[in-house]
């Protein structure tokens, strides 16, 4: 598909406004791996229109099919007949090439799992090693430790008990609790040094919980019994990673009243925390009406220290909203920016020094230096097919005149409606030529 480029302005520093958003895509695509795994026990209500979780939707369902088939005797597909392994491509879509692994590894299906030129470069032998200590089969077809991967689809349980580094990426561990029921001797997982992204954890366990599956986690062991499902539904809340760029807008204008239905105080997703940073910023957040609504009054920012271990997505849109408003703030817990769609640290410092921030890193903490900035007339954003590099900088549009965004569609991952709900409040969007 042709990239194209869109500019984006806004006139006035007043927003105000309804945005109904997507559902969240963690959530969906955790719903979507529970509700294949359950055999038709569990189902998702309001599923996310993200191109990551239609993606997932859209394989799992193919290869139930192809496993009714399996199983019926109609091994009349090619894939099958030939003992051709069965394709599967993910795109860029990190965490559902890491719930897949293992889906697959533990089904029966012979399956090479890849995706994109950058999910080439997303580590995942911390996963597959594992899965194989549990007792499955997989490969690496080119770089060790990197998809794809080849899943043999021959899973004999050897042990329950496996070690896991947690500082990687949450995702490798959500992949083993979902699933753990599955397993015939169950799993007891034990977590190796620090817990990056917890809230995530928490998010997978209290939605296994939800489809009727008990977990037991003390210290740094999570066990899963071998169990079966409850008959229910799971229902997707909005995605509160979405929500932050709103918040950004609102921090960026003067005057604000939006309003987000359908969010929660009591939200499973740890992201919803961007209540309380963007409280520094000036925005209260309302939870009435069954949804938020975000109102601005302008105040001085006295926070000087984020720690964004436990909402690496937010990352970009706090340091974007810091950068703009000149407040020199120092961040933490962005280790993991760096092995998502794109080096997001990288990224960061390459766009915002287009506005003369500089962000420094300084061992484990990066710092913000604001002392040359300047707000051009006109500014291009690179956004690296990543879909948080285009939405952190489109609030930007509320300050530069002119605001030029690389590859518009990059948002579809996790917000395809995105610069349309920005046209609802008062946002002009021009396609480029
Ligand atoms: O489990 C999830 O749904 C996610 C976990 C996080 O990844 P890491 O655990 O790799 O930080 C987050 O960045 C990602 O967007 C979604
Ligand atoms: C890191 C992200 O997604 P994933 O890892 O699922 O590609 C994200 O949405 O910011």
């Amino acid at each position: 598909m042709a990239k194209h480029n869109i500019i984006l302005t806004k006139k006035g520093k007043t927003v105000n406004g309804t945005v109904q958003l997507t559902g969240s895509k963690s959530e969906c695509n955790r719903a979507l791996v529970i509700e294949a795994l359950s055999g038709g026990k569990v189902k998702v209500e309001n599923i996310s229109d993200a191109a990551d979780t239609v993606t997932l939707a859209g394989i799992l369902r193919e290869s139930e099919e192809i496993g009714a088939e399996s199983v019926n005797g109609l091994h009349e597909s090619p894939h099958l007949a030939t003992h051709t392994p069965h394709l599967v491509n993910i795109g860029p879509a990190g965490t559902a090439m890491r719930f897949l692994t293992a889906y697959y590894a533990i089904g029966d299906q012979e399956v090479v799992l890849t995706g994109s030129e950058r999910m080439k470069q997303r580590p995942i032998g911390i996963l597959v090693d594992a899965l194989r200590s549990l007792g499955a089969h997989i490969s690496y077809e080119e770089n060790e430790g990197y998809p794809p991967v080849k899943l043999k689809g021959s899973f004999e349980q050897q042990t329950r008990k496996i070690s896991i580094k947690g500082n990687i990426s949450s995702q490798y561990i959500t992949a083993l609790l979902l699933i753990a029921a599955r397993l015939p001797l169950g799993l007891e997982l034990h977590i190796e040094g620090e817990l990056t992204s917890r809230p995530y954890v928490e998010m997978t366990l209290t939605m296994l919980k939800q489809a009727g599956i008990q977990h037991n986690w003390q210290d740094n062991v999570i066990a899963i019994e071998h169990q079966e499902y409850a008959q229910t539904s799971l229902h997707i809340e909005p995605d509160w990673s979405a929500a932050s760029y709103w918040y950004a807008i609102a921090a960026l204008s003067d005057e604000a009243g939006l309003f987000l239905p359908g969010l929660t105080s009591y939200s499973l997703q740890g992201d919803s925390v961007i209540t309380e940073l963007m409280a520094n910023f000036g925005i209260t957040s309302q939870f009435k009406d069954g949804g938020v609504l975000l109102t601005k009054e302008p105040k001085p920012i006295f926070r000087k220290i984020f720690d964004l271990k436990e909402c690496p997505d937010l990352a970009q849109t706090i340091i974007v909203v810091c950068a703009a408003l000149g407040h020199d703030a120092s961040f933490t817990g962005l280790e993991t920016l760096k092995i998502k769609e794109t080096d997001r640290i990288l990224a960061l410092q390459t766009e915002l020094a287009k506005i003369g921030v500089k962000l420094i890193e300084k061992g484990l903490v990066y710092k913000l230096d604001c002392s040359e900035k300047q707000i051009p007339q006109r500014m291009f954003v690179s956004t690296y097919d990543d879909h948080r590099m285009a939405m952190a900088f489109a609030p930007l549009a509320t300050m530069i005149p002119e605001l030029e965004i690389e590859d518009a569609d990059v948002v579809e991952k996790s917000y395809p409606a995105f610069w349309k709900d920005l046209q609802k409040v008062g946002f002009e969007v021009t396609q480029v030529k």
